[in-house]
C-alpha cells in the first residue's frame, strides 16, 4: 500500500515501554504524553501520523476532525468503542486493535470475581482490616455443581468457560454468531436467553457494547433469573443496566455483582460501588504485565509490518486493505486507480458520475472486486488535501455522494484477467478496461476503441478522440511541440466506426486541452 509512511507516533496512554522501543528501533519517532485532555489532544494530533491509545483516550469525531494527516489509530487492547470508527473511516484513517493480547488476563479477572463473589473474599478482607473476626457474616457457597451462564462466547467467554469447568461448574451460554457445535467442543451448551436466565447461579457477560447488547441484563431479564443470581461484568459498562442492577441488588433478586467496567469511568455515581454485595475494580481486566507487554508489542509490530508493506493485521475498518499486501495486488490497485483517474478525466460534463459499474473477469480476480472497486474510487473521486481519497475511505465517500455502485465478477472462460470500469452521467457512458501485463497496469480499451498495443498506464498520458486522417498526427504533434511538450510514446486503437481514441505518452500535461487540434473531438489527460 502506498502513502503509508508513519514517521511520528503519539502514545497518549500508559502503554508498555516495548511499544515505544520497537517503533523507535524501526526508525519511527515516538512521543509519549499521558493524561492529555481533549483540547490538548485536538491541538497536538495533527503533528502525528499515528496515535496509539488504550481505553481512556476518547478519540471522538471532533478529535478526528483535527487529525491533519493522521493515518492510523492503534488500540493497544481489544475494545475500540473509545474511537469513533465511522469518523476515522471517512477520514481515511485505519483503526487497528490487538484483540487477543489481553484475553487471558480479562478471563482470569472474571474468574477471580466469580470466586470472590462465591466466598465474599473482598468483604472479608475489609472486615479484617477493620479489626474484626467475623466468621458467620461471610458464609459462602461452593461453585461446585453450580451453573454459570456466559453471554458472548468469543475469545474471553471461551477462556472463562474452560477455567470455571475445572471448579465443576456447568457452563451454558448464548452467542448469536459462535456456532453451538463450536462452543460444545469446549463444554458450553448454547441456548436462547429465555432458557438461560432461569438456570444460572452466576452470569458473566463477554460481548462488545453495541445497541443489541446495551442493557442485555435489565429489569425484565433480572426478573427471569433465579433469586440471588450473581453477575459479573468484565466486558463493557452498560451491558448490565446499572440502574436495574442496583434495583435487583436492593430487592435481593441479584445476590452480588463483580464489576470491572462502568458506563462512566471513573463512575461519578458511587451507589453501585458502595452496595455491600458489589465488588469492583477500576477497569483492571487488561492490567497485567503480560497482557500489557503483549498488547504493546502487538500494536508496535502491526504498525511496523504495515509500514514495511508486509501485512495489515488487526485493522477493524480497512478489511479491503488487508488483501492488498502482495506485489501482485499492488499492480491491480494501480490499475484500478488509473482507470478511475482516466474516466474522471474523460468526464467533461462538469457533473459527477451517478452510476459506476466495476466488473472483474478471469479466475485470478475472482475475489478482487472489493479492493479493485476501492482502488477505482481512489482515482475517480475528487482529490482532497488530507488523506484522501484512499483505500480506507474511497468507497464510503463515493457512497455518500449517492453514486449507484455495482460490483461484479464475470467468470466466463476469459484467458486474461481484466478490470472493466463503466461510468455514466446523464445518459453519457464512459468505459475503460485494463489488465496487468508483466507487472505493469495497461489499458486495453477506452470507450469502444480497442488499442492495438496495450497502453502502459504510467506517467503523463494524453487521450483524444478523432477521426482517422493523415492530417491528425501532424496537427496534434505540432500543437504539442508549440506547447513545449515532448512525446514519449504513441498508441492508436483499431478503428471502430468513424472516430477512434488515441493515447500519447507526454513529458508534461497540457495547460489547455481546447487548443489541441481542430480535428480532436474529445480529449482527456492524467498522470497515472
Ligand atoms: N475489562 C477489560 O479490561 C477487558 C479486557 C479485554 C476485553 N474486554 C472486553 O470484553 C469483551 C469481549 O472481548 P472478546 O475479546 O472476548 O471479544 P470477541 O469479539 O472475541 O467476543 C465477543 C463475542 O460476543 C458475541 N456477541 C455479539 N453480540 C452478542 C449478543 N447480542 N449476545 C451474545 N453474544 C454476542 C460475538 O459473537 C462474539 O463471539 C469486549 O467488550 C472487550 O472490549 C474488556
Ligand atoms: O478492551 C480492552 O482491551 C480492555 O477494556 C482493556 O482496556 P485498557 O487497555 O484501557 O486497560
Amino acid at each position: 500500500m502506498r502513502n503509508m509512511a508513519i514517521k511520528r507516533v503519539l502514545i497518549s496512554e500508559s502503554v508498555d515501554p516495548c511499544c515505544k522501543k520497537i517503533l523507535q528501533d524501526n526508525g519511527i519517532e515516538v512521543t509519549e504524553k499521558s493524561n492529555m485532555n481533549k483540547d490538548e489532544l485536538k491541538a497536538q494530533i495533527k503533528d502525528f501520523d499515528a496515535l496509539v491509545v488504550r481505553s481512556a483516550t476518547k478519540v471522538s469525531a471532533d478529535v478526528i476532525e483535527n487529525a491533519g494527516s493522521l493515518k492510523l489509530i492503534g488500540r493497544a487492547g481489544t475494545g475500540v468503542d473509545n474511537v469513533d470508527v465511522e469518523a476515522a473511516t471517512k477520514k481515511g484513517i485505519i483503526v487497528m486493535n490487538t484483540p487477543s493480547g489481553n484475553t487471558i488476563s480479562a478471563a482470569e479477572l472474571t474468574c477471580a470475581l466469580v470466586m470472590s463473589l462465591s466466598r465474599n473474599i473482598p468483604q472479608a478482607v475489609m472486615s479484617m482490616k477493620a479489626g474484626n473476626w467475623d466468621r458467620k457474616k461471610f458464609m459462602g457457597a461452593e461453585l461446585y455443581g453450580k451453573t454459570l451462564g456466559i453471554i458472548g462466547l468469543g475469545r474471553i467467554g471461551k477462556e472463562v468457560a474452560t477455567r470455571m469447568q475445572s471448579f465443576a461448574m456447568r457452563t451454558i451460554g448464548y452467542d448469536p454468531i459462535t456456532p453451538p457445535e463450536v462452543s460444545k467442543s469446549w463444554g458450553v451448551e448454547q441456548m436462547s436467553l429465555e432458557e438461560l436466565w432461569p438456570q444460572c447461579d452466576y452470569i458473566t457477560v463477554h460481548t462488545p457494547l453495541m445497541p443489541s447488547t446495551t442493557g442485555l441484563l435489565n429489569d425484565a431479564s433480572f426478573a427471569k433469573c433465579k433469586r440471588g443470581v450473581k453477575v459479573v461484568n468484565c466486558a463493557r459498562g452498560g451491558i448490565i443496566d446499572e440502574a436495574a442492577l442496583l434495583r435487583a441488588l436492593e430487592s435481593g433478586q441479584c445476590g452480588g455483582a463483580g464489576l470491572d467496567v462502568f458506563v462512566e469511568e471513573p463512575p461519578k455515581d458511587q451507589a453501585l460501588i458502595n452496595h455491600p454485595n458489589v465488588i469492583s475494580c477500576p477497569h483492571l481486566g487488561a492490567s497485567t504485565k503480560e497482557a500489557q507487554a503483549r498488547c504493546g508489542q502487538d500494536i508496535a509490530l502491526q504498525i511496523v509490518d504495515m509500514v514495511k508493506g508486509k501485512a495489515l493485521v488487526g485493522a477493524v475498518n480497512a478489511q479491503v486493505l488487508a488483501s492488498t499486501f502482495t506485489p501482485e495486488s499492488q499492480q491491480w490497485i494501480r490499475l484500478g486507480e488509473a482507470l478511475g483517474k482516466l474516466l474522471k478525466a474523460c468526464n467533461t460534463t462538469k457533473q459527477p458520475y451517478n452510476q459506476v459499474h466495476i466488473t472483474t473477469q478471469g479466475e485470478c480476480l475472482k475475489k478482487s472486486a472489493e479492493f479493485l472497486s476501492s482502488a477505482v474510487f481512489v482515482g475517480l473521486m475528487p482529490e482532497s488535501s488530507e488523506n484522501g481519497p484512499n483505500l480506507v475511505n474511497a468507497l464510503t465517500l463515493a457512497e455518500e455522494t449517492g453514486i449507484t455502485i455495482k460490483k461484479g465478477h464475470s467468470d466466463g472462460n476469459q484467458a486474461k484477467a481484466t478490470c472493466v470500469l463503466e461510468a455514466s452521467v446523464n445518459g453519457s457512458v464512459y468505459k475503460a478496461s485494463g489488465t496487468v501485463q508483466t507487472a505493469v497496469p495497461v489499458l486495453l480499451e477506452l470507450n469502444g476503441s480497442v488499442f492495438r498495443q496495450p497502453v502502459p498506464l504510467s506517467g503523463n498520458l494524453l487521450f483524444f478522440r478523432a477521426a482517422a486522417s493523415p492530417q491528425l498526427l501532424p496537427s496534434v504533434t505540432g500543437e504539442l511541440a508549440a506547447a513545449d511538450v515532448e512525446i514519449d510514446h504513441f498508441s492508436a486503437s483499431s478503428a471502430s466506426g468513424d472516430d477512434q481514441w488515441y493515447c500519447v505518452g507526454v513529458t508534461s500535461l497540457l495547460k489547455d486541452l481546447s487548443t489541441l487540434s481542430p480535428l480532436v473531438k474529445e480529449a482527456a489527460q492524467l498522470t497515472a
